[in-house]
């Protein structure tokens, strides 16, 4: 492969006698990599079911490797259900070291298309709250696809300028994770198009941005939370440059260790202004020391700040709506699922009915494509519920259930948006909203009448052979 000239200087400058062994990948083929969804299904469980041969990712419990040359894992009815992410191994990375627990209030900054989010949102385990964020537009509608895919209904997703997000959010978040945008350098393998990019937007274009988004993060993150910043590029100024930046403007941060494997190459005190030893627990991945592209990983945690003590954060919650009782339709549909829903989490928008996270700041606006789970919509007093809230529900939680083993021809049908006969599964009575399932996992929803089903799996998801 044809390296920049600029570009391979300066890894011959980084890398010194491992250059040579570096460049020698480049002649190596990818990895592919795919991530469980563990809010779904066990990584364990999923081993024994898994359709195609898969190896483990030896730093990643719930990451394993396939191969991309023979097998396409986003073409099979498990993907459908939202079993798994498709990632590349290194950029597994970020979200699994971020130390997310259940209950925590979490930001993505650049969260488009999900690869990260995703994984953060199955962390949470359905409590707390994730905010998932990028400033495209275009992109964040790939991310609330995925996120809804993978079942995350405790989450917002945006598509603002992190600055904007500063006046809602300040010191709210316990977690915070920044997936910078960045020269790319870690990609030009995988995708040798990045090169291109690279010579027209380098290093010092993507630095600057990142000393902005950085320093707009920093500002939303609660003392005592920590903070994760990556990039997939090897540039010292995009990545040791950009946390020295921030710990010069927010001394209160300090760099924390990164719980090890034994092929991370520790970050490079001479790449930082200052030279702090620190620098050593930063984490950088390099494609001839481990089987992933690239990549650079600081995790942070924010003490207790030293100018903005006793600062208002900003956090002036939702006044809680007046509690008018849901329509009936709505109600009788609820009861079908068994989970208690708190009454003061309803949010009725027009038709469209959401169910909140908990003790959010009032957002006005700010640019959602998402605020809560979609539950579904109202439609002359008739509730039809969502795609999302099927992906979000587990089939022991829903009273109504077909469940379709994967070798049955109907699951293939039911995804591309054909009507079902299913009177071999129902009683010639039976009617009404069912959960359509495959090998226990929900896939959407369909409305039984005489033993036929109408297809509800939302139009733009479907199958396209
Ligand atoms: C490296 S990608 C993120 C990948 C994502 N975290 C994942 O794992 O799928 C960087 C993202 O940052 C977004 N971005 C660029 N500038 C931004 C800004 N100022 N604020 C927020 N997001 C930004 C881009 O649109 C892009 O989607």
């Amino acid at each position: 492969m044809n390296l920049p000239k600029a570009f391979e200087e300066k890894m011959r400058a980084l890398l010194g006698e491992e250059f040579d062994a570096y460049a020698a990948c480049y002649d190596e083929p990818r990895y592919y990599g795919l991530r469980v969804n563990t809010s779904k299904i066990s990584v364990e469980e999923f081993q024994k079911i898994c359709p195609f041969s898969i190896t483990p990712i030896p730093w990643i419990k719930n990451g394993f490797y396939y191969d991309g040359e023979k097998e396409s894992p986003a073409k099979h009815p498990y993907y459908f259900a939202g079993l798994y992410y498709l990632q590349e191994p290194s950029a597994m990375t970020p979200a699994d070291r971020l130390p997310v627990e259940p209950g925590d209030r979490v930001l993505d900054v650049c969260a488009a298309p999900g690869g990260k989010a995703t994984e953060l949102g199955a962390k949470l385990q359905g409590s707390g709250v994730l905010v998932a964020n990028d400033i495209s537009n275009s992109r964040a509608k790939g991310l609330l696809k995925n996120l809804e895919l993978f079942g995350i209904g405790n989450m917002l997703v945006l598509s603002e300028e992190p600055g904007k997000l500063t006046g809602y959010f300040r010191e709210y978040f316990d977690k915070i994770l920044i997936d910078a945008p960045c020269s790319g350098e870690g990609m030009f393998r995988k995708d040798p198009k990045m090169m291109k990019a690279w010579e027209e937007h380098g290093p010092e274009f993507f630095s600057r941005l990142q000393r902005s988004i950085v320093t707009q993060a920093a500002e939303m993150l609660r003392p005592g939370g920590m903070l994760l910043y990556s990039t997939c590029t090897f540039d010292a100024l995009e990545n040791e440059g950009t946390i020295a930046y921030l710990m010069e403007k927010y001394p209160e941060f300090e760099i924390c260790e990164i719980r090890p494997y034994e092929g991370f190459t520790h970050g490079r005190p001479d790449c930082a202004p200052g030279g702090q030893a620190d620098f050593r627990k930063t984490v950088r991945i390099f494609p001839h020391h481990m089987k992933g592209e690239g990549h650079y990983l600081a995790l942070l945690k924010k003490g207790e700040a030293k100018e903005t003590e006793g600062a208002d954060n900003g956090l002036h919650s939702e006044p809680s709506k007046a509690k008018k009782p849901l329509p009936d339709d709505l109600e009788m549909f609820l009861k079908g699922i068994k989970r208690t829903f708190d009454p003061g989490r309803f949010d009725i928008r027009g038709e469209r009915v959401y169910y909140m996270p908990q003790d959010l700041p009032a957002l006005s606006k700010v640019r959602f494509l998402r605020s809560g789970l979609l539950l579904g919509e109202l439609k002359k007093g008739r509730f039809e519920p969502s795609q999302a809230l099927a992906m979000n529900l587990k089939k022991e939680e829903y009273s109504q259930t077909i469940d379709l083993p994967l070798s049955d021809d109907r699951v293939i049908k039911y995804l591309k948006g054909e009507t079902l006969l299913v009177d071999d599964l129902v009683g010639s009575k039976e009617k009404g909203w069912y959960l359509v399932c495959v090998d226990g996992y929900p896939l959407g929803f369909g409305k039984l009448a005489g033993g036929t089903m109408k297809n509800k799996y939302l139009p733009g998801w479907r199958w396209q052979s």
